[in-house]
């Protein structure tokens, strides 16, 4: 498992740590870690052309220090001074004795159009709100110029526990950061902003709960169902989808198609689109009539292409089992049948969606998606996945939020959320608490859009095919 961590709580394994070893030693091993990263980046250090820009905080001196380091090994480095009263001291001087240069940040264009590498030392967790102005007006030149960029912990300009970006922020090409991820580097906008992250461990350790969490394949390979050899369908879980409708059967044939790669025993459809569905998948149970006369299902899906009908919603919802609830079918619930459910019930809006039971802009959601996803979830009292450029996952309470990893640009196509909601419907269906259902359905879906595309795009169809090629990358 992958974890990212408050600055709160980094703050206090500082504290904690910091209390116990010689003063300096993390700032050392964080300096050492970022010139090791600096030098990989550079790939020949001696002769190349290395810009700092300073801060006046921490942030800033670890940029020095790391300087100093590239200074001894035959850089040419120049550190642009953001506050030159309040540069930190002994970083400064380490500069100085190892050879580099200081330019006050009025100075600092001539030498950042030169630069092979920029160390981005302006601000880190220490950072509010957006950049100020003298520090904005760098930013824009370095947009400008052809060197690379490699931020100290987090890019100047991004928050570093919500992902949030307001006004000007550092595009780095590779991020390195200390002691534990930010969630902002693993969160859109921010994440777009840090590059590929590097973590440097200086040694922190932390007793409490993360603010993000992101599986990896081996916590997805635990919690995939594997049938055991006296499995029926039953044990294995049936999963039911009241989906799609005349204007939209394709909706219910991808919900199918997905919930049939999800790990349940059977897939039974309710709805108009029983022909459509069977002609693609003769394995699926159809019955006509309302949820509540299908036959034993273990969990339901409902809503995928549903138009506007409140009322297989609203049966679904009066069930005791697991339920995930999707595009038209989100529109559709009532709030208070959503709160007053006692099994476990899965939100699976995208963003647009998300906003509208908000009763926000789109780009309010898409810009905070974290603190949309955890409201959703107190205002539901249900588990809410968040789709989109960075998939979240969130239940109600403080517990880490679960951030999907595998996400790829290719799953914007029409269907894709329809597969996705019938295959974390299977997974409810097989036993995996809605957590858990929600974020391996995100990876696989992830897994399975990334497989399916390898680099040309994709129809939702082909992700659904996908998805067993993905189980088959985790489980190997
Ligand atoms: N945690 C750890 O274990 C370790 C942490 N380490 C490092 O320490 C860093 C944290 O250092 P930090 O606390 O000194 O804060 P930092 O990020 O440098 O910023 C504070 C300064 O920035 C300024 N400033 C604020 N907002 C701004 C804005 N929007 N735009 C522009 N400027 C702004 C603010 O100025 P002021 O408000 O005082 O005018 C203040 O002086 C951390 O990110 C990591 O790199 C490592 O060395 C080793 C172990
Ligand atoms: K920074």
């Amino acid at each position: 498992m992958r974890t990212a961590y408050s600055v709160e709580m980094v703050r206090a394994a500082e504290r904690e740590l910091m209390a116990r070893l010689p003063d300096g030693v993390l700032m050392q091993r964080a300096a050492a870690g970022l010139a090791a990263a600096c030098a990989d980046v550079l790939g020949r250090v001696y002769g190349r052309r290395v810009v700092l820009l300073v801060g006046s905080g921490d942030n800033g001196a670890d940029a020095l220090y790391a300087g100093a380091r590239l200074a001894r090994r035959g850089a040419g480095v120049t550190a642009v001074l953001l506050a030159p009263d309040r540069t930190h001291p002994e970083a400064l001087a380490a500069l100085r004795r190892a050879g580099g240069r200081t330019v006050p940040g009025a100075d600092a264009e001539e030498p950042l159009r030169r630069a092979d590498l920029v160390v981005d030392g302006i601000v880190g967790i220490g950072g509010t709100g957006g950049l100020r102005p003298d520090a904005a007006a760098l930013v824009d030149v370095i947009g400008e110029t052809r060197a690379a960029v490699v931020a100290v912990d987090l890019p100047s300009g991004v928050e570093a526990d919500t992902g949030e970006v307001h006004g000007s922020a550092v595009r780095a090409d590779l991020t390195v950061t200390f002691g534990a991820h930010k969630p902002g580097l693993l969160v859109d906008p921010a994440r777009e902003y840090a590059g590929s992250v590097r973590l440097v461990d200086i040694g922190l350790a932390f007793p409490g709960e993360a603010e993000l969490e992101a599986l990896q394949h081996a916590d997805v390979a635990r919690l995939l169902p594997v049938p055991a050899a006296e499995s029926d369908k039953y044990r294995r879980g049936v999963v039911g989808i009241a989906a799609g409708s005349s204007r939209y059967p394709g909706a219910a044939v991808l919900a199918v198609a997905g919930a049939l790669r999800g790990g349940a025993g059977a897939v039974r459809y309710v709805g108009p689109a029983g022909d459509a569905v069977l002609a693609r998948f003769p394995e699926t149970l159809v019955s006509t009539g309302t949820p509540e006369q299908a036959g034993r299902v273990q969990a339901w899906v409902v809503g995928p292409g549903a138009g506007d009908d409140a009322d297989a919603v609203a049966a679904v919802l009066g069930t005791d089992v697991p339920v995930l609830v999707d595009a038209d079918g989100l529109r559709l619930a009532d709030r208070d049948a959503v709160r007053a459910r006692r099994a476990p019930t899965l939100l699976t809006p995208h963003a647009g969606e998300a906003a509208a039971l908000l009763g926000v802009a789109r780009e309010e959601v898409e810009g905070a998606r974290l603190r949309a996803v955890r409201e959703l979830a107190e205002r539901y009292a249900a588990t809410v996945l968040l789709k989109g450029s960075t998939t979240l996952v969130a239940s109600p309470g403080d517990g880490p939020v679960r951030v999907n990893p595998t996400g790829t640009g290719w799953l914007a196509t029409a269907g894709s959320g329809d597969v996705l909601s019938g295959l974390a419907g299977s997974l409810l269906a097989a036993g995996l608490d809605a957590l858990d259902a929600g974020s391996v359905g995100a990876y696989l879906h992830g897994l399975a859009g990334r497989r399916a595309a390898d680099g040309a795009p994709v129809g939702a169809h082909d992700v659904a095919e996908a998805v067993r090629e993905a189980w088959r990358d985790v489980t190997d």
